[in-house]
C-alpha cells in the first residue's frame, strides 16, 4: 500500500516535472521566436532552451542572452532623438563600413530584415517576389536584373551578369526599393537589428525626391540591389536616369564580370529632412 502510494507521488512529481518543462520549452520557444534566433546556432539554441526556467525574471535573462548572442545592443538614453550621424557612431559603423571583407547576405539573413521592417515599419508589407534577394527581384519578364553580388576591390558589389549595352536600364529601384515614413520608424528598425545589420542599413539607406517639387524620402532596399557602389568619373558605369528617378542605365557598354558603379552624388542627401 506504502509502495503504491510511493510510486503514484512520483508519477504526479513527474508528470509535473514534465508539464513544467513543456510550459518552459513553450515559453523559451516563443520568446525565442520574437526575439529572432536569428545568428543563434542550434548548440547556443538548446543552452537558452535548458538552461532557463520559466518566470519573468528568468525569461528576462533569456532576453537578454538572445540579445547578446544576436548582437542587438541596448538602446541608450535619449535614442528616439538620435541623428543620423549619433546612430552610425552609437553601433561602431565606421570600422564594419571599411570592412572589405564583410559576407554577403543570405537568403536566411534577408528573410530575417524582411520579417523586421514588416514588424517594426509596415505591417502590410509583403515581400512576394519570386525572384530570391540573393538574386535581386523580378526585373522584367526574363527574372532578375543583369547583375550579381559578389566580392571587388570596394568589398561587396554587384557584377555584370551579361554584356551589358551603352544605354540599357539594368536597375528599376521602382520596383525593388522600400521607403520609411520617417526618420522615427527608421531608428526604431535599426535599433531593433543586431549590429551588423543595423549597420548595413545605416550604410544602405539614403534620401532622394521622386518628383522635382516634392519632399525628399528617406529609402532603403532589401535585395543585392542595394550593393551598387560608387565611385568618380571615369569608373562610373551606371547612372540614374535623373535625380529624380529610381531607374539606372548603362553609361557605355559594359562587359560581362565587370563591377557596377554609379555616382552617389546624384542624390542630395539630406538627413534633416527626415527628421534625422
Ligand atoms: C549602398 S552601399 C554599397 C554596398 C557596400 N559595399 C556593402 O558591402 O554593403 C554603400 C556603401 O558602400 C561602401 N562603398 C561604396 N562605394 C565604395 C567604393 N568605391 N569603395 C569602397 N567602399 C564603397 C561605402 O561604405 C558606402 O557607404
Amino acid at each position: 500500500m506504502r509502495q503504491e502510494l510511493l510510486l503514484t507521488m512520483g508519477a504526479i512529481i513527474i508528470i509535473y516535472q514534465m508539464f513544467m518543462l513543456g510550459r518552459t520549452i513553450g515559453s523559451s520557444l516563443l520568446l525565442l521566436k520574437q526575439e529572432g534566433y536569428y545568428d543563434l546556432g542550434a548548440v547556443e539554441k538548446a543552452l537558452l532552451l535548458f538552461k532557463r526556467g520559466d518566470d519573468d525574471q528568468k525569461l528576462g535573462n533569456l532576453r537578454k542572452d538572445v540579445q547578446k548572442w544576436n548582437n542587438i545592443l541596448p538602446k541608450p538614453k535619449g535614442w528616439e532623438e538620435f541623428k543620423f550621424g549619433e546612430i552610425r557612431a552609437y553601433f561602431g559603423c565606421h570600422e564594419y563600413a571599411g570592412d572589405r571583407t564583410k559576407p554577403l547576405l543570405t537568403l536566411k539573413d534577408w528573410e530575417y530584415l524582411r520579417s523586421k521592417y514588416i514588424e517594426i515599419v509596415d505591417k502590410h508589407a509583403v515581400f512576394d517576389d519570386p525572384v530570391p534577394p540573393t538574386d535581386g527581384y523580378s526585373f522584367d519578364e526574363n527574372g532578375p536584373p543583369p547583375y550579381y553580388a559578389s566580392h571587388g576591390v570596394r568589398g561587396r558589389g554587384l557584377f555584370a551578369s551579361r554584356d551589358i549595352k551603352k544605354g540599357e536600364i539594368i536597375h528599376d529601384g521602382e520596383r525593388s526599393d522600400i521607403e520609411f515614413s520617417g526618420g522615427e520608424t527608421w531608428r526604431k528598425f535599426i535599433f531593433s537589428l543586431p549590429r551588423n545589420r543595423a549597420c548595413d542599413v545605416i550604410d544602405w539607406s539614403w534620401t532622394q525626391k521622386k518628383s522635382g517639387d516634392g519632399k525628399n524620402r528617406l529609402l532603403s532596399a532589401m535585395d543585392i540591389s542595394i550593393l551598387l557602389n560608387g565611385d568618380k568619373d571615369n569608373n562610373i558605369n551606371v547612372m540614374p536616369m535623373s535625380s529624380i528617378s529610381n531607374q539606372f542605365y548603362a553609361l557605355r557598354d559594359i562587359k560581362m564580370g565587370e563591377e557596377l558603379l554609379t555616382d552617389y552624388d546624384v542624390y542630395e542627401t539630406v538627413w534633416a529632412d527626415v527628421g534625422l
